[in-house]
């Protein structure tokens, strides 16, 4: 596909799930204002309809990107995720057309870990249930099974930039912190890595996922692990809904096996405010259970919206894909006074050869060009004279491998 450069006016902004006023905002400061807003995830069909003349969508978790939403999306040129987790986009299909997904990777990290903090303690105080009973008219003053984090040990499943941010909090609080990780950490201050799974969860107090949407997590807390945390422990979930089994969890607290769970983020999640929130889960007093909200605080919305929306806004002005997640990165200087061809192809043996006989055979003179590929695709960005541009294009576009050709001037 090879796209013509577009007056600003004319490119769209989709922005989905009520992403907060900042995206607009650093938008508009960009130049942007042909922005199309919506509070809610769309259902696949309206999603569809607006997606079909959008150049940009900005998304958070509920929306789906799948093959088939792509498919209907022809002019899209980038994807903005307004949080961290990517599981939602099929990024496998947005790399085959050419569409680079962005995302916020740590503006949240902080509510998330926050939440968790306030969760470990409110759970080992025994808070959840009691505050249910009040809420029924009985009092339970009780110190019984009632504990300080104080001293507890945390185990910390995924130790990536939430899972670290926890562990130095829960330090500072007097836990002690353990982590399993696939890959091998460097612990900040006394957290000590353990080698398995089944020895974190046989030690730990109280347990934390902050691992992403993956095969290797999908229900990677079930039963058999489970069965493996010491009786009394409580286990905590902000992480992705598929992590855990949840009717293993519910069995497990119904039989007493946990002393409560916090559950931030489930396997089926309500698409908006408005529908009914179904959960086996919802029947145990001793289980906190939040509406996907780890991420969810004025201070996180706001910097990713901002964040997110620079992303997207230089992309689209200069080609800049520094931090796409799916997408050879390259930080691009401006280009004035020379029009820029961005080229995305298959990373396969001899299309670079094939682009630079482009300009060789047509007599054109590159004034710059820069190159990254990933194990997939190549991405290369090459600026020219203005008025060679139309050819130059056009010649791209038939390159053997080529995924997408955009200019900009
Ligand atoms: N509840 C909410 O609102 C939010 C949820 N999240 C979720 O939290 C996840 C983690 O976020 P970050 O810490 O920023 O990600 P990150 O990418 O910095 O860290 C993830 C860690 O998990 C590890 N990991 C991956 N697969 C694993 C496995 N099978 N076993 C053990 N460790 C494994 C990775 O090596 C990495 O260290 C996100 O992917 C997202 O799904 C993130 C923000 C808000
Ligand atoms: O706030 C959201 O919409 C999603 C937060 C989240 O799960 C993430 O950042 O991965």
């Amino acid at each position: 596909m090879a796209q013509q450069s577009l007056e600003k006016s004319k490119i769209k902004f989709l922005l989905l799930e009520g992403v907060h006023p900042s995206a607009v905002e650093t938008l508009r400061q960009s130049g942007y204002e042909n922005i199309e807003l919506h509070q809610k995830a769309l259902p696949t069909e309206e999603l569809k309809a607006a997606i079909a003349s959008a150049h940009f969508v900005g998304i958070r978790s509920r929306t789906q990107l799948t093959a088939d939403v792509f498919e209907a999306a022809q002019k899209l040129v980038a994807v903005g995720c307004f949080c961290i987790g990517t599981n939602q986009v099929d990024l496998g299909a947005a790399t085959e057309r050419g569409i680079a997904v962005f995302n916020a990777p740590f503006s949240n990290t902080r509510s998330v870990a926050e939440l968790v903090i306030a969760e470990a303690i409110l759970l080992l105080r025994g808070v959840a249930q009691k505050n249910a009973a009040a809420h029924r008219g009985q009092w339970q003053k009780s110190a019984a099974n009632s504990f300080e984090i104080r001293g507890k040990k945390l185990g910390i499943v995924g130790y990536g930039n939430i899972g670290m941010q926890l562990g130095v909090i829960a330090e500072s609080m007097g836990m002690q912190v353990l982590f399993y990780d696939v890959v091998n950490k460097l612990p900040l201050g006394n957290a000590r890595q353990v080698p398995s799974l089944n020895q974190l969860l046989s030690q730990a107090d109280v347990v934390s996922l902050h691992v992403p949407e993956t095969a290797s997590t999908q229900n990677m807390i079930a039963a058999e692990q489970l069965a493996l945390m010491p009786a009394g422990s409580i286990l905590i979930n902000a992480s992705r809904g598929t992590v855990v089994d949840i009717d293993a969890l519910a069995t497990a607290l119904r039989e007493e096996k946990l002393s409560g769970a916090a559950i931030d983020v489930f396997p089926v999640e309500p698409r908006s405010n408005d529908e009914e929130f179904v959960s086996p889960l919802r029947e145990f007093d001793n289980t906190i259970l939040t509406p996907h909200i780890g991420g969810s605080t004025v201070e996180a919305q706001e910097n990713i919206g901002m964040e997110v929306a620079e992303k997207l806004a230089r992309y689209s002005d200069n080609g800049t894909t520094t931090s796409a997640v799916n997408m050879p990165e390259v930080a691009l200087p401006e280009h004035a006074g020379s029009h820029r061809l961005l080229h995305i192809h298959h990373n396969v043996p001899g299309v670079m050869s094939a682009i630079n006989t482009v300009f060789s055979e047509n007599a054109i003179n590159v004034s710059a060009q820069y190159l990254q590929t990933n194990e997939k695709v190549g991405y290369v960005v090459i600026d020219i004279d203005a008025d060679y541009s139309d050819i130059a294009l056009e010649k791209l576009a038939a390159v053997d491998g080529t995924i997408r050709t955009r200019v900009l001037f």
